[in-house]
């Protein structure tokens, strides 16, 4: 994976203590976690809304909100994005020895 997300992650942890003049991140943080949720829901909700309707560009740049805005709550949270990533990796193990057990009892 590009360096993108762990760039915009240390971005992210440098802007939320910035002027809230200034910077995105520190205003929405300063309006509180509740705040930063529902921008992720809403992010969301946009993504899916243009999935539906076919459109790509649309679904692209709702999905950079939305990753922008699970960044800015995972940092609210001192949730490293390495945590979610690890446990994407768990999961994968997990399904290939799921799979190879399978495989393995449909050879016996
Ligand atoms: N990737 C982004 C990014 N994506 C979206 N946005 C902002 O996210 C906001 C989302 O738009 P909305 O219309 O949903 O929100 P809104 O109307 O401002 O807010 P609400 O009233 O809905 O709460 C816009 O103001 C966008 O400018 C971003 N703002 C910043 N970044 C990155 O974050 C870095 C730090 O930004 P600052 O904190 O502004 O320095 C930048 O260098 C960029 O790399």
């Amino acid at each position: 994976m590009r360096s993108t997300l762990s760039d915009l992650e240390k971005t992210i942890h440098q802007r939320r203590t910035a002027d809230p003049g200034q910077s995105y991140v520190a205003k929405l943080t300063g309006r509180g976690r509740a705040k930063i949720a529902q921008k992720v829901g809403e992010e969301a909700v946009e993504a899916v809304i243009a999935a539906m309707a076919a459109d790509r560009e649309g679904l692209i740049g709702e999905s950079a909100d939305l990753l922008f805005h699970l960044l800015i709550l995972l940092a609210d949270l001192d949730v490293p994005f390495d945590a979610v990533l690890d446990e994407l990796d768990r999961r994968e193990g997990v399904s290939g020895i799921a799979e190879k057990a399978a495989r393995a009892s449909d050879q016996a």
